[in-house]
């Protein structure tokens, strides 16, 4: 569903990534793993179409959107999360989501348009599908931080993409809602979605991911099942002294 052929990026006088190529298709999960540095949300932006990158090629199913907006990429099914938390504080959570599927949709975004159509079955449907389950009222800054990422969740589902890049979705929250949206993205992968994920998390990129990828210096180190990699001589160098 999603490729990246020989892709580098180039900044100032310094090679971010390098002739990096990795793949993700339907259905599956690929975990971005490596070291602090190692160039993991450089790829996301670069898979998501945030940055451009200097050398190489992205597809996104059979068309080649190297050049393609990230807004087209997100026309064309493309979502992703953000490593720092992109909700609007002050709306409910059932608002959040609200407007995702808003500004997902055909019609001009607007902010000030009340729900229409099954919008309101939407919103809960999204939010169940992140175990958040009548929860739509609560205001997003009155939410534990493992509910934000699950509503960051049900906002880029929002969109009922077939590729979904997500930056470390699991950053800072609790050994409980670790688990949970484990669960939850591990369903999302079930139902036929393309997931690409960078986590620090390791224990749940290994349990979960069906391909890993590891960076290291701006470069794909090794890629293969989560077994195959953590038995790599050059993946344990690569994280010295850290638990694999
Ligand atoms: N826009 C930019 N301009 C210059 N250098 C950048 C830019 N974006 C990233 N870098 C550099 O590229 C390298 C890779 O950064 P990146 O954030 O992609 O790594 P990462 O693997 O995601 O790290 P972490 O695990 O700490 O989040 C770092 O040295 C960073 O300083």
């Amino acid at each position: 569903m999603i490729e990246a052929t020989a892709v580098g990026w180039r900044v100032g006088g310094a090679q971010i990534l390098d002739d990096v190529s990795l793949s993700v298709g339907a259905g599956e999960l690929l975990g971005i793993i490596g070291p602090n540095g190692a160039g993991k949300s450089s790829l996301v932006n670069i898979l998501s179409g945030v940055q451009r990158p200097t050398t190489g090629r992205i597809s996104l199913g059979d068309k080649d959107v190297t050049r393609t907006h990230a807004t087209k990429r997100a026309r064309m099914g493309l979502a992703r999360s953000f490593q720092t938390s992109a909700l609007f504080d002050g709306l409910t959570a059932g608002e959040n989501v609200r407007l995702a599927i808003q500004a997902s949709g055909e019609r001009p975004f607007s902010p000030f348009r009340r729900a229409e159509g099954d919008e309101g079955d939407r919103v809960d449907e999204l939010l169940e599908r992140v175990r958040m389950p009548g929860r739509a009222a609560t205001l997003a800054r009155d939410l534990s931080h493992g509910d934000r990422r699950k509503l960051e969740l049900a906002m880029a589902l929002a969109s009922e993409p077939t590729v979904l890049l997500l930056d470390e979705p699991m950053a800072g929250v609790s050994a409980e809602d670790v688990d949970g949206l484990t669960d939850i993205i591990g369903e999302v992968r079930d139902s036929g979605v393309a997931v690409a994920m960078v986590e620090h998390h390791m224990h749940v990129v290994l349990g979960l991911a069906d391909r890993v990828a590891v960076l290291h210096h701006g470069q794909v180190l090794a890629t293969g099942s989560p077994d195959d990699v953590t038995s790599d001589e050059r993946v344990q160098q690569a994280y010295l002294g850290e638990a694999l």
